[in-house]
């Protein structure tokens, strides 16, 4: 310790030795600034030193510690200075090698004395060598071989290994100061928040296995701090009144009768969660789930109905310019027939048309408007909004639907998603939204058949599909991103659009891709949705939600670039009619590692579930939950698939917290949250 106060968890952090002004700088940018905040900068990794190798044992490659005696010590002065020094134990020989050796450590390398050694071993010009290892004399009265595995943290410039690993040394006897947030709130046994620390830092008795309570202990409180972080953000908007959407729900009988099916158990079950909710002043915050075409917008509409029905307005907002149209379409032909307009904003407007639209809104003669971002710019005003729908979760950040709720006193908010995550797993980094799942298909789909074939048989595919245009059927295919470059994107779905429409000369081919224009991809979309054209060759815009029942094959190119969720979505176009229904997944040779291994996992499930459970295995939780999520991305301890069965006690930790100790909170949400930024509204 420096001269001074004693240290505390609050010193700052150059109260440390060791941690002058410059590397202090250092740690701040890290967001490291006081002590405490040093006890939870983890090891990423930790390296077993413990172990002695013989010299006969070692291989090149390998990272190893050694322990022998000096045989020489020879001092070449050459273009770079060196130092070359023979060490043996029984069982063979190696050599070290090392650029600088100064003034008393020079003294020490002496012919016959014991040096213990870590490093590196690489093929050298003598055999096997470590070049600069970690050293010690092995022969002194304080030498002690490492007790522990050693810790490896995640670091920045300038900063060593042994300077985290002295630093962490002087606080971590500081670790037992530290306020336990959840005492009492845990079962007894738990170890306490100093021993899972003092566990994690110096991996006592071997690498911390991810079941080990200790290490649960933390995670636990990591995943209750992430919880809590998203509460807490919901937790600020819904401090408003809602008003209360409550009706006879006549209209959505009405609706009923002239629908051409009845809505599922699970469709009706949602929807009565959903009006509930909407009955209330507390405004609804609810995520709805269900897998691709499991009926969303059927239960989008019962909402709608709901708010109109009270005499407000709904907005419904998608993430793209084809999907705001065919939706508008949609609830066009729904809701013509019960005398109810739905206006459309998108960029394309022309202004006078969105002029009167903006007019009706604002005056409150138009009841449902669809569209894109564009409805939440400014100078969108309604007279009435009670209820904000936004379809695909991961395509808006919370900044955009704050935004957009903003145009209301505070509307209810219903958010839709295709991404299916367990339950457990949606409460925790949803935990501002309450959940509503669909688990059931509407009746009388046929599993799509999911055929995975290299492509050198296009050939043969384009013959197939000659028969199945002359059978009346409609073909998506797709063509997908190409290294990431629209260009060669947009180049590989022209050369296919000209090769389909020579090969299908009965056909109407049309293509569709990011760069056309609003007015010319929504002819070419309404063509393929009436039937007018047969194949419609994609770049991946058509990738969400795109309805048209009577299209039964799916041809996907280069799947072998896809992710499994967007291949999950592509192939949830086909299969929504009672016609039997085929994705073709088109790969380029070789196939390897896990572009293999997702084609393995879309042949053998259509099960949303298990292909994102799969998908987040293969991707890591971070990389699959997406950015809006990159908090959760950089968890320090926990991990969102190893650790799901934490997960389900988390809302109740939560809870019993918030009931017993409300401004824990805070320092929960600073000790895992702090310096870092993530989740907006926090850091
Ligand atoms: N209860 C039902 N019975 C029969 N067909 C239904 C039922 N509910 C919805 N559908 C039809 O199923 C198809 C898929 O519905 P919808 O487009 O709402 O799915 P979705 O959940 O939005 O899927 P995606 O995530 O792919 O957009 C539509 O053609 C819709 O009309």
């Amino acid at each position: 310790m420096k001269a001074g106060a004693p240290l505390t968890p609050d010193s700052p952090i150059s109260a440390l030795r060791g941690v002058g002004p410059a590397l202090a700088e250092r740690l701040e940018r890290m967001g490291l600034r006081r002590v405490q905040d040093l006890l939870f900068h983890l090891p990423s990794r930790y390296q077993d030193r413990r172990h002695i190798h013989p010299m006969a044992s070692l291989q090149p490659g390998m990272e190893a510690a050694v322990e022998g005696e000096i045989l020489d010590v020879e001092h070449l002065r050459g273009r770079r200075e060196q130092w070359l020094v023979r060490l043996a134990d029984g069982s063979g020989q190696m050599q070290l090698r090392l650029f600088h050796l100064h003034g008393a450590m020079r003294g020490q390398w002496r012919r016959g004395r014991r040096l213990w050694c870590f490093g590196e071993l690489r093929t050298g010009f003598h055999g096997l060598e470590m070049v600069h290892p970690e050293w010690a004399m092995a022969d002194t009265a304080d030498f002690q071989a490492p007790q522990h595995l050693t810790p490896f943290y995640p670091s920045t410039e300038g900063i060593t290994q042994l300077h985290w690993r002295r630093w962490i040394a002087q606080a971590l006897p500081l670790a037992d100061q530290l306020p336990d947030y959840l005492q009492g709130l845990l079962p007894p046994l738990m170890p306490s928040m100093g021993d899972g620390l003092r566990f994690l830092h110096q991996g006592e008795g071997g690498t911390p296995a991810p079941a080990h309570p200790a290490r649960q202990r933390l995670a636990l409180e990591e995943l209750l701090a992430h919880h809590l972080a998203v509460r807490s953000a919901g937790a600020a908007e819904c401090g408003a009144a809602a008003p209360k959407l409550q009706g006879p729900g006549a209209l959505w009988r009405h609706f009923l009768q002239q629908l051409p099916f009845a809505p599922t158990r699970a469709q009706e079950r949602v929807i009565s969660e959903i009006r509930t909710d909407l009955g209330r002043s507390r405004p609804m915050r609810r995520l709805l789930q269900g897998d691709v075409g499991s009926g969303k917008t059927l239960v989008a509409a019962a909402a709608t109905l709901t708010a109109l029905e009270a005499g407000y307005q709904a907005a419904f907002m998608a993430p793209t310019e084809i999907l705001a149209e065919q939706l508008r379409d949609r609830f066009a032909l729904w809701f013509s027939p019960l005398g109810i307009g739905v206006g459309h904003l998108a960029g394309r407007n022309r202004s006078g048309e969105r002029r009167s639209i903006l007019r009706d809104l604002e005056e409150g003669r138009l009841a449902v408007v669809t569209g894109t971002q564009a409805l939440f710019q400014e100078g969108v005003a309604f007279a009435r909004l009670g209820l904000v729908i936004i379809d695909e979760q991961h395509r808006f950040g919370v900044e955009q639907r704050r935004q957009l709720q903003e145009k209301g006193s505070m509307p209810h908010l219903l958010v839709m998603t295709a991404t299916p995550i367990p339950r457990t797993l949606a409460m925790t980094i949803h935990a501002d939204l309450d959940l509503s799942v669909i688990d059931e298909l509407p009746p009388g789909r046929t599993p799509v058949e999911t055929v995975v074939m290299p492509d050198s048989r296009r050939a043969e595919l384009v013959e197939r599909m000659r028969d199945l245009v002359g059978a009346g059927r409609q073909i998506y295919w797709v063509c997908p991103l190409i290294e990431e470059s629209e260009i060669l994107q947009l180049r590989a779905a022209e050369e296919s659009f000209a090769e389909l429409s020579a090969a299908l000369p009965n056909a109407r081919v049309g293509l569709v891709h990011g760069r056309l224009k609003g007015a010319e991809k929504a002819a070419v979309m309404a063509a393929f949705q009436s039937g007018a054209m047969q194949v419609l060759v994609a770049t991946t815009v058509i990738e969400v939600g795109v309805d048209v029942p009577n299209a039964s094959l799916m041809v996907i190119e280069h799947a072998e670039r896809l992710g499994l969720a967007q291949l999950h979505q592509l192939r949830g176009r086909v299969g929504r009619g009672a016609a039997k229904s085929t994705c073709i997944l088109l790969y380029h040779p070789p196939l390897a590692g896990k572009a293999r291994e997702r084609l393995r996992v879309m042949r053998s499930s259509q099960d949303g579930f298990v292909i994102a459970r799969k998908d987040m295995e293969l991707r890591g939780p971070g990389e699959f939950l997406g950015t809006r999520q990159t908090g959760l991305a950089q968890m320090r301890v926990a991990d969102l698939l190893r650790d799901e069965a934490l997960l389900a006690g988390i809302p109740d930790l939560a809870e019993r917290l918030l009931a017993r100790d409300p401004a824990a909170v805070e320092g929960l949400l600073h000790r895992w949250l702090g310096g870092r930024l993530g989740y907006g509204q926090v850091a």
